[in-house]
C-alpha cells in the first residue's frame, strides 16, 4: 500500500524540475558506480567550499561566509514534491543505485523515510546510499503502523563529517553523538574533504583511538577543489598519507570528467 502524507520534499531544482540526475558515483566507497542522484535543498552547516551552494545560501548573511559570495533565491532554487510521487519517479527510471543527496538530506528525514518505504515496496532491489554530514541521527518513524527508519533502509551511508576547511562556526560541524552512531553502523563508511595541512591533523585527531577510533579501511579521503587542476594538484599528498595510515584515496570523478557543473 502507498504511504500519503501531506509532508512534502524540498528538493533543489535543475532545468526547472526536481534536481535528479543518472550518472556515476563521483566520490567514495562508490565511485565509479552508475546511480540516480536525488538533491534534497537545506543544510545546517555552512561550508565555505561547499559546491552546491544554491541549496542554503539564501540569506545576505550565508552568502557573506561562502567562499563564493553569491545569494540564491530560494523560490527559484528549491521544488516541492510529495514522497510518493518521488518514489514513483525513482522506480519509473529503472535505475538499480540510488543517491540522496543533498544540501542535507537528513534535515528530511521523515519524508525521505516515507519515500524509501514506498519506492523499496515496489522495487526491492534497489540499492540506496545516502551522502551525509553526519550531524544528524537516523530516527525510527511509525508508518503505517510499522516501526521503520533510514537506519532499515539505506543500504550505504557514506558520511562526511566537515573539518576546520570548511570554516563553519565552532563546534557546529562535529556532533559527537551522531558521528559514534553513524560510526557503530556496519553499512557506514566515512569520507573526508581534505582543503589543506590543518584538515590532515583534524582527521587524525577524529578518527584516532581517543576519538572515533575508526578502522582505516572504513576511510576514504578527498582533495578539496571544484576544477580537475585543483584537485589533481591535491592528490599526491593524500596519496601518501593514504600510504602511511592505509586510509582509501577519492578523486571526484564527475569533476575530473564533466568539472564543475549540475546534474552530474
Ligand atoms: N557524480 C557525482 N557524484 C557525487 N557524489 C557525491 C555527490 C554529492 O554532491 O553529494 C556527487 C555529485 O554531485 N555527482
Ligand atoms: S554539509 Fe555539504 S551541503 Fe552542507 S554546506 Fe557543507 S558541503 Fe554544502
Ligand atoms: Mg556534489
Amino acid at each position: 500500500m502507498m504511504v500519503t502524507t501531506k509532508s512534502e520534499l524540498n528538493l533543489a531544482v535543475l532545468d526547472g524540475g526536481p534536481e535528479i540526475f543518472y550518472t556515476v558515483q563521483g566520490e567514495g566507497a562508490s565511485v565509479g558506480r552508475p546511480a540516480l542522484f536525488v538533491r534534497t535543498s537545506g543544510c545546517n552547516l555552512e561550508c565555505s567550499w561547499c559546491d552546491t551552494p544554491y541549496t542554503w545560501v539564501f540569506s545576505s548573511a550565508k552568502a557573506a561566509v561562502h567562499a563564493d559570495g553569491q545569494l540564491y533565491s530560494r523560490r527559484a532554487s528549491q521544488t516541492r514534491i510529495a514522497p510518493a510521487d518521488l518514489a514513483e519517479r525513482i522506480g519509473s527510471t529503472g535505475s538499480t543505485r540510488i543517491v540522496l543527496t543533498g544540501g542535507e538530506p537528513m534535515l528530511q528525514q521523515k519524508s525521505l523515510t516515507e519515500m524509501l518505504v514506498n519506492l523499496k515496496s515496489t522495487h526491492p532491489g534497489v540499492i540506496v546510499e545516502v551522502e551525509t554530514n553526519g550531524t544528524i541521527e537516523p530516527r525510527m518513524y511509525s508508518i503505517l503502523g510499522r516501526r521503520t527508519g533510514m537506519e532499515v533502509l539505506v543500504d550505504q551511508w557514506n558520511v562526511s563529517p566537515k573539518l576546520s576547511g570548511a570554516r563553519n562556526s565552532p563546534g557546529r560541524a562535529l556532533n559527537p553523538a551522531a558521528l559514534s552512531r553513524f560510526g557503530g553502523l556496519p553499512n557506514a563508511v566515512f569520507k573526508f574533504v581534505i582543503a589543506g595541512e590543518k584538515d590532515e591533523a583534524d582527521l587524525l585527531r577524529l578518527v584516532g583511538p581517543a576519538n572515533l577510533g575508526l578502522q582505516p579501511a572504513r576511510i576514504w579521503i578527498m582533495p578539496e577543489g571544484r576544477t580537475p587542476e585543483e584537485i589533481r594538484a591535491r592528490l599526491p599528498r593524500l596519496a601518501e598519507l593514504c600510504k602511511v595510515h592505509r586510509f582509501n584515496l577519492t578523486t571526484r570523478l564527475h569533476i575530473e570528467i564533466w568539472g564543475d557543473k549540475q546534474g552530474v
